[in-house]
């Protein structure tokens, strides 16, 4: 069996990463599994644990680090975030595409260790537009959501390390275009 593709979806927090995803993720031709991260950031409200998080302590994620258990991770406005290794490992074994939805860091680190990743930044109709979608989420304090937007405009400055480029401005129109391209890789990895 083919190994399954590696999938970034990176792009500043508040693009609408996660919205964008409920739209094609139940799409069967894509097999796709989503990543669950590990985070020391605390749950919002209608969060679950082992669902949108693994939600953890510090000195637990720190131990991660140390035992080699993540595939990549970063510290992002006071908390670390991670991917645990092992179970995109057995997804990929099991021929699923992971995708993992990660910042720019994390990013990084990925495209280092998995140079055949498909990468893909979102990115905003504008930077007054993510800020309203940060501030209409209501999730964050004033003083997070300051250190949010700081870290966009650092965030967007890292695009052309990316394969792709899509702008969500309607969000259904970003899912479709992400559909075609991780589609077109499928079919591309088949004929290798
Ligand atoms: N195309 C869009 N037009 C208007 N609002 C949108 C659009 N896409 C997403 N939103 C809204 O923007 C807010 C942020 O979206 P979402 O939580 O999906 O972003 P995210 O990139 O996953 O954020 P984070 O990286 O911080 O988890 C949500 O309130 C969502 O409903
Ligand atoms: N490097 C990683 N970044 C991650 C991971 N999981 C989520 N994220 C990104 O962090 C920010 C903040 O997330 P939020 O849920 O607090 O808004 C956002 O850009 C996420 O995409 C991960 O495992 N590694």
């Amino acid at each position: 069996m083919k190994r399954g593709l590696l999938i970034i979806l990176s792009g500043p927090s508040g693009v609408g990463k996660g919205t964008i995803r409920k739209y094609f993720e139940k799409d069967d031709r894509l097999n796709l599994a989503y990543s669950t991260s590990m985070t020391t950031r605390s749950p919002r409200q209608g969060e679950k644990d082992g669902v949108d998080y693994f939600f953890t302590t510090k000195e637990k994620f720190e131990e991660a680090i140390k035992n080699g258990e993540l595939l990549e991770y970063a510290e992002f406005v006071g908390n670390y975030y991670g991917t645990p290794l092992n179970e995109v490992e057995r997804l990929r074994n099991e021929g699923k595409n992971v995708l993992l939805e990660i910042e720019v860091q994390g990013a990084t680190q990925v495209q280092k260790r998995c140079p055949d990743a498909l990468s893909i930044f979102i990115i905003p109709p504008s930077m007054d537009e993510l800020e309203r979608r940060i501030r209409g989420r209501r999730s964050e304090p004033e003083e997070i959501i300051q250190q949010r937007l700081a870290k966009a405009s650092h965030e967007m400055k890292m695009i052309p390390n990316y394969k792709y480029i899509v702008c969500n401005d309607d969000p259904k129109l970003a899912a479709e275009l992400i559909k075609t391209i991780i589609l077109r890789h499928m079919e591309l990895e088949e004929n290798k």
